[in-house]
């Protein structure tokens, strides 16, 4: 239906009246207007940038809206809040900002890819420095960490000057949702992020970024890592432990908060670990180890274009130790084989004898000893010596694959568990309790990976070489202890990535003091052992090392060691044959005529009996035979240890289960029972520590009980002193100061400065056996 039309008289009276108000409408509009205007210009520009807009900053020449405070800004008085003290010209200039069109994506995940291709020597990276601070101490070590950082690196062209951010004024959209966006330049830039953080319990700024962080992770819009595009990042946290004793108190946790969210925003660009420091007491000292790591590590990242070695910390905001055994599996994709070894080969090198001798239990994937002194593939006619462990072979594949890296052709070096667990505070293993060993200061390595038994227990999983005698290439000694060395260093900078890993553990780390021979294999095996513990002794290194008493020539040729071990794995012939399988046949002489050596060298060095119990094979009604060995031997130590039960090795063809495994007051009955034989036999020893947590428990001779107190630990500066005057000396001239209380028997042996971590779930029956952790050097 048509409209029906308007009357004319109407329509006139409309216009008539619009051009009576036309004037005064858009006049008001004007003065509306301006008054906005004139408000807007009067609203301070932190303020207006409390919007939720999120969107990068697109700015001409500074990454950020938030003009810094320079690397020269003057200390404020102490007694002001840095906030009032800092310039006006400090506040962030208003954002200009173009309206949204759809939800907003930001992808700070792409901007790795672009910057994989960029040319990596002419890249430039700006250091960021973020600080936050109420009464002014981390505001003034932001300005010293600036200048200081600054000096060190000033000879670097490629690193700009650092920028100072207070976190009071940072707008979190233009740093913490994606990095800034560099300059146009022919020039690439990245940003590596520093964090100088107090904690407060009280409400500050660090509330908002955390709950910033959060947000932003939780952003479906987001990319989970949006700041992976970081160069990298780190944390130094400023607490207080007379307050806040621990991190689980409280101290530094909102540093550490800061630290984990990062790790996750940025996709792991941790470069360096959390510092903290107590404002009351240790502060500087830790201050000055983060502040020269972090000017280490960028230097490196300037050299490589990337964070190299380090394996990128955990994005996990929780702690748990399945980070460490992500950190396993990184460690065996950085040393492990480029491709997968072809089975077909391996079969070749395999002993027949074995695979006729495999349990029909054993399954079909379980690795078998390679023999080499039985191997088909040997070339009589050949003049050139094999080599023990060449990079093409199965073996090589299988210990690279178990996170073994193979020095030369016969050696190998590994981290273990322990060195990961003290550098992230949480215990050494039971050789800190009775000896002061420091387990993140230790290395564990192997001049020869091949070894004469093939024991039950074994932790290698059958897959190193055995043999007899040496009929390989030899690798020259100082090769090898380079090569260790290297290869342990480059492992422990691995660690600077992972969650909890102290910065002054770290650092310490990098100087190696002591070194466990006793990985796979027969270290006395190789024919220049000696020249090997000279060069690690002019270094100051201890060397503990591990033999499987099958080899009494070269035991008694072996020089000066700090600590002696061999290997007593049963009391009598066949139990010895069971366990320990050895290759030769006058097995059980060798094994007697290395514990008469052992007793001639008792005074020369200390001397260890290492009994591993494995139930079923060696434990039960042998007390007895042990003494009489004890007898014989007359060790300075004892050490007695539950089996460490590791499921996939060998062991299990050898019908091995966590049966066999002793729950530690099964050791601990045992260990009474041999204490009272030996007792009985006349001698004197006396049961003087414990590490329940290895299932671990040491007798010592009397010679080691001073004033009615047990000295099992080590002076490892009397024993270099006493070396180097080329003197003979007994074991008694570099004994340390008492074993400290927590570590004597009865009393647990778990130092109480160090963080107990229970594992849930997981190796429960382990925990239960009073094993869990007891990982640990070979057990021959
Ligand atoms: C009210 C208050 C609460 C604090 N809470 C903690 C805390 O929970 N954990 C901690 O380690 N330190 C805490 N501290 C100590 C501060 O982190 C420490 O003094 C720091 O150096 C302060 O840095 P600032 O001077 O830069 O603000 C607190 C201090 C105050 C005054
Ligand atoms: S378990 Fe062995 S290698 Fe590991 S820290 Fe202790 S002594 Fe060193």
């Amino acid at each position: 239906m048509e409209p029906s039309p308007e009357p004319l008289s109407n329509r006139q009276g409309i216009v008539a009246s619009w051009h009576g108000i036309r004037y005064p409408l858009v006049l008001l509009g004007l003065i509306v207007f301006v008054v906005r205007l004139w408000r807007r210009s009067r609203i301070p520009s932190e303020q207006r940038s409390s919007s939720p807009l999120r969107q990068s900053p697109k700015t001409e020449s500074s990454p950020s809206s938030a003009p810094p405070t320079s690397a020269s800004t003057p200390v404020p008085d102490e007694n002001q809040a840095s906030s009032s003290s800092l310039p006006k010209s400090t506040l962030p200039k208003s954002r200009s900002f173009k309206p949204k069109v759809g939800p907003k994506r930001v992808t700070g995940g792409k901007v790795v890819k672009q910057q994989k291709d960029l040319d990596l020597t002419a890249t430039k990276f700006q250091p960021l420095i973020f600080f936050s601070s109420l009464t002014g101490t981390t505001e003034k070590y932001a300005s010293s960490f600036a200048r200081t950082f600054q000096l060190s690196l000033e000879d670097q062209d490629r690193i700009l000057q650092p920028l100072i951010y207070d976190i009071s004024y940072v707008d979190y959209d233009d740093y913490f949702v994606s990095p800034p966006q560099a300059p146009e330049s022919p020039q690439p830039l990245r940003y590596f992020y520093l964090f100088l953080l107090p904690t407060y319990n009280i409400d500050t700024v660090l509330n908002n970024l955390l709950e910033h962080f959060q947000e932003t992770h939780h952003d479906f819009r987001v990319d989970t890592a949006p700041l992976s595009g970081l160069a990298g990042y780190s944390v130094f946290g400023f607490g207080d432990r007379e307050g806040w004793q621990t991190e689980q108190e409280g101290f530094c946790s909102q540093a550490l908060e800061v630290d984990r969210w990062m790790a996750r925003l940025t996709s792991r660009k941790r470069a360096f670990p959390v510092g903290m420091g107590d404002v009351k007491s240790d502060v500087q000292e830790r201050f000055m180890e983060w502040t020269e790591g972090v000017c280490s590590v960028v230097l490196e990242i300037v050299r490589r274009g990337d964070l190299g070695d380090g394996v990128p910390g955990s994005g996990n905001a929780l702690e748990s130790d399945e980070e460490l055994d992500s950190m396993d599996e990184a460690f065996e994709a950085t040393d492990g084989p480029k491709h997968r070894p072809n089975r077909r080969r391996k079969r070749q090198v395999d002993d027949l004898e074995d695979i006729k001798s495999r349990p029909l239990s054993s399954s079909n994937d379980t690795p078998l000893p390679i023999d080499f002194t039985t191997s088909k593939t040997t070339n009589a006619a050949s003049p050139e010596p094999k080599e023990m462990v060449s990079t093409s072979s199965p073996t090589y594949a299988a210990l690279t694959k178990q996170g073994y890296t193979i020095i030369g052709s016969h050696s190998g070096v590994k981290i273990c568990r322990w060195t990961k667990s003290a550098l992230r505070g949480r215990g050494s293993c039971y050789k800190y309790s009775f000896y002061g060993i420091k387990s993140h200061l230790c290395m564990e390595t192997t001049p020869s990976l091949s070894c004469s038994n093939k024991c039950v227990f074994c932790w290698r999983h059958g897959t190193n070489p055995v043999g007899t005698s040496w009929r390989w290439k030899v690798d020259p000694p100082d090769m090898i202890f380079e090569g260790a060395k290297e290869a342990h260093v480059k492992k422990i900078k691995m660690m600077r990535g992972v969650p909890g890993v102290r910065a002054e553990r770290f650092q310490e780390a990098m100087r190696i003091r002591h070194c466990a021979l006793s990985l796979v294999g027969e270290p006395i095996f190789y024919p220049h052992i000696n020249e090997f513990l000279r060069l690690l002794h002019a270094e100051r290194i201890s060397s503990f090392l591990v033999c499987n008493a099958q080899h009494p020539e070269q035991l008694a040729a072996l020089g000066k060691v700090t600590q002696l071990y061999v290997s007593i794995d049963a009391s009598n012939k066949e139990s010895l044959r069971k366990v320990d399988r050895p290759l030769h046949r006058d097995f059980w002489e060798r094994f007697l005529q290395c514990l008469d050596i052992i007793r001639a060298k008792r005074f020369e060095m200390r001397t260890v009996f290492r009994l591993t119990l494995v139930k079923g094979f060696n434990v039960e009604d042998e007390a007895e035979g042990y003494a009489e060995l004890v007898a014989r031997g007359l060790p300075c130590f004892v050490e007695v240890k539950g089996v460490t039960y590791c499921g996939t090795s060998s062991s299990a063809g050898a019908g091995l289960t966590m049966q066999n495994v002793p729950f530690y007051g099964e050791v601990v009955a045992f260990v009474e029972a041999l204490n009272a034989a030996v007792g009985r036999k006349g001698l004197e020893y006396g049961i003087a520590a414990e590490h329940a947590h290895s299932c671990c428990i040491l007798i010592a001779s009397k010679r080691f009980l001073i004033a009615g107190k047990w000295h099992t630990l080590i002076d490892y500066d009397r024993f270099f002193a006493c070396l180097e005057s080329g003197e003979e000396f007994a074991p008694e001239k570099y004994v340390g100061p008492p074993t400290p209380e927590w570590a004597t028997f009865g009393h647990g042996g778990f130092n109480p400065a160090d963080e107990r971590v229970h594992k849930k779930g997981r190796h429960k029956g382990l925990i239960e056996n009073g094993s869990a952790g007891a990982e640990d050097d070979k057990v021959q």
